[in-house]
């Protein structure tokens, strides 16, 4: 039974990450050199944000993937994991552990950064492989843009800086659905799996 206070933690955990997404994109729109308030104005609406509560299961004999590599297609996104570890994030070539600090969020920038910062800020590569014997809880929350946004290369990253747009627009629902069928239709090419390079010019 999912109990009431579980309900009321998770609702008062949501807001609190709410918040932290609009402090952190505050802070994102100083670090992208952005006009003040610009991302707040573009990433103004939260009905697109949401939550998911993750429990990986015990890694077997012959299996171990907890999710496969991939890149978050999202704005921003926050990992508060548990003791147990297994999340990594791809550098240089090597998958690093991500290793689990009590009282610690993950923060990862996702492909929508990406995109307004024409390749400038690299949207993390990250798995998560499973342990043997212990069960790996995370709580995420995607701080996401609107279905109905435009994204595009900003200007600062582009005409105003001389530099070619590295990605064509596309409306942010479009890379959703795309991305969601990659799990629904898997194709069968690994080539067709659509990531945000489906975008780039
Ligand atoms: O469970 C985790 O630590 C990360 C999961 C993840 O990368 C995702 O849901 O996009
Ligand atoms: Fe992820």
């Amino acid at each position: 039974m999912f109990h009431w206070r579980i309900r009321e933690a998770l609702e008062e955990l949501y807001g609190k990450l709410t918040e932290l997404g609009v402090l952190i994109q505050e802070i994102l729109n100083e670090c992208m050199g952005l006009p003040p308030g610009f991302l707040k104005e573009y990433n103004g609406d939260r009905s697109f944000d949401f939550i998911a509560a993750l429990r990986y299961s015990p890694a077997t004999a012959e299996e171990n993937n907890g999710v496969s590599e991939h890149e978050d297609g999202n704005c921003i996104t926050f990992v508060l994991q548990d003791g147990v570890g297994g999340l990594e994030v791809l550098k240089d070539g090597a998958w690093v552990p991500v290793d689990p600090v009590e009282g610690s969020i993950i923060v990862n920038i996702g492909d929508d950064i990406q995109v307004l910062t024409n390749g400038k800020m690299k949207s993390a590569t990250h798995r998560v492989v499973r342990k043997p014997a212990v069960h790996r809880h995370s709580l995420v929350f995607f701080f996401n843009v609107h279905g109905d946004r435009w994204v595009e290369p900003l200007p600062e990253y582009t005409e105003k800086i001389g530099e070619a747009p590295r990605y064509r627009r596309f409306l942010y629902s479009e890379y959703q659905q795309l991305r969601m069928r990659n799990k629904t239709h898997p194709p069968s090419r690994p080539e067709d799996v659509v990531h945000i390079t489906h975008y780039a010019i």
